[in-house]
């Protein structure tokens, strides 16, 4: 049976053969071939021998067989429109859309968590990029209230293989392509994710042109994909705070693993915002420091001004050498008090030392990237999220490598001890990712103590 696509996405009840074979049968008459035209979405035991496992399963069909053998019509459980992504390399890829509509331009990256799309959503270091998920099924947890990692989505859209039809977690509060729309943010699916993938992988990070408007030219969105370049731009400007808050929100009890009885006396940390992520500042929080949170301009002699213990360089979007105000920021407090930079925040450091960023064929982002400490020699796996890196080999004398990536040897971390200096490319607070790598908050915490003399 040849199976056409159509408006109503419905849901059977079917039977798995006993014997193996790839026809499914939905009621004694009819069978449907396994194709790419059907999604099963939950497998029962078998409580019949004869008929075998009982499958519940999305098909697209031909209407006449969805009348016969559907146990529901629903409508798509999401507003779906014909899309397109268009590469700067000429390739067009056919899509559904399930997030807000209209045209928007960025770089496309592919991301290898397995889980997470929330934290990756709601991470401001996204901004100006399309995250592509190598997972194909994405959008079965939903989205909840905690998992948030910034107030807002600065990336420019996501792309995905196959949207779940039904959410099911305890936490989940609306689904992914409600809370796409209420942000509006494009989401596009039913996508070749892997070989988009793979042409990345080979020819390194592309702009590309999302749109689900069919008055577009091909050719129209294709100009606008090659006269659109990430290289060079402020990112950090956009997704910055405007004003210096405290942050008072520590890890909750119910997660927190590794900071119980640590929390020492009241550290003062100032925390440059260039696009920070809540997880950072939540386990800092957790030992028992004060935070003041400034925005990426705020003048480095105001932040002296408030006579922190140390202050942290966040992670943040774009090329770190288009925001050379930010180098000098950086530049007027090392070497002052301990200092900690993550991933934005380690590029600026590098160039503040006097090294130099390039960027990457296609980067690190995903929550399985192995690290080396070459202090300990211990292996993180690690949540890695970037496009630039430091070359070690622009560094001055004294700065020394602590962390590289095993993947492809980059510069993973930084360390200039007579400066109190410390620094890392990836991301110790994961959110989302493993937890390997969270003992470097507790390191900054020891650098500052140590410079105040607590610990003596
Ligand atoms: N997570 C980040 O801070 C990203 C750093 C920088 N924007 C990069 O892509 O390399």
């Amino acid at each position: 049976m040849a199976a056409k696509s159509l408006d109503l996405h419905t849901v059977c009840r079917g039977f798995e053969p006993l014997n193996g074979g790839t026809a499914f049968r939905f009621n004694p008459l009819q069978s449907f071939k396994f194709t790419d035209s059907i999604s099963v979405q939950r497998i029962f035991p078998s409580h019949n021998k004869a008929v075998g496992r009982q499958i519940i399963c999305s098909v697209s069909t031909p209407s006449d067989f969805a009348r016969d053998n559907v146990i529901s019509i629903v409508k798509r459980p999401w507003e779906t429109a014909d899309a397109r992504l268009v590469l700067e390399d000429g390739s067009i890829w056919k899509a559904k859309s399930f997030g807000a509509k209209g045209t928007q331009v960025g770089e496309v990256v592919f991301n290898t968590s397995l889980t997470g799309y929330q934290e990756i959503l709601t991470d401001p270091s996204y901004a100006g990029q399309f995250v592509l998920m190598t997972n194909p099924h994405i959008g079965n947890t939903g989205v909840n209230i905690d998992d948030e990692e910034s107030n807002q989505c600065f990336l420019g859209g996501l792309v995905i293989r196959n949207l779940s039809t039904c959410v099911s977690n305890w936490r989940s509060a609306e689904t992914l392509p409600e809370y796409l729309r209420k942000r509006n943010v494009m989401g596009i699916h039913d996508v070749d994710t892997r070989a988009i993938t793979r042409r990345l992988r080979e020819d390194g990070s592309l702009i590309g042109v999302i749109s689900t408007e069919s008055s577009k030219s091909d050719d129209e969105l294709l100009n606008m994909a090659r006269s659109w370049d990430i290289v060079g731009m402020d990112l950090i400007s956009g997704v910055t705070c405007s004003e210096p808050y405290e942050w008072k929100d520590a890890t909750s009890a119910e997660w927190d693993f590794n900071s119980h009885g640590k929390a020492s006396d009241k550290l003062h940390v100032v925390a440059y915002d260039f696009g920070i992520k809540h997880n950072i500042l939540r386990r800092i929080a957790s030992y028992g420091c004060k935070i003041t949170v400034v925005p990426s301009t705020w003048p480095s002699s105001e932040v002296l001004k408030l006579n922190p213990d140390g202050v942290l360089f966040s992670n943040g979007p774009g090329d770190p050498s288009a925001v050379p105000y930010a180098v000098e920021n950086v530049k007027q407090v090392v070497g002052k008090i301990p200092v900690f930079g993550i991933c934005m925040g380690h590029q600026l450091l590098g160039q503040a030392l006097g090294g130099k960023t390039f960027k990457m064929k296609f980067g690190h982002h995903g929550g399985n990237h192995p690290v080396r400490n070459l202090r300990s020699g211990r292996v993180e796996i690690s949540a890695q999220n970037h496009n630039y890196a430091v070359d070690p080999a622009t560094l001055p004398e004294g700065v020394e490598v602590t962390h590289i990536n095993l993947n492809d040897g980059t510069c993973a971390g930084l360390a200039f001890p007579e400066m109190k200096v410390m620094s890392l490319q990836y991301h110790p607070e994961a959110s989302p990712g493993p937890h390997d790598s969270d003992p470097a908050f507790y390191e900054f915490v020891k650098l500052m103590r140590e410079n105040k003399h607590i610990d003596k």
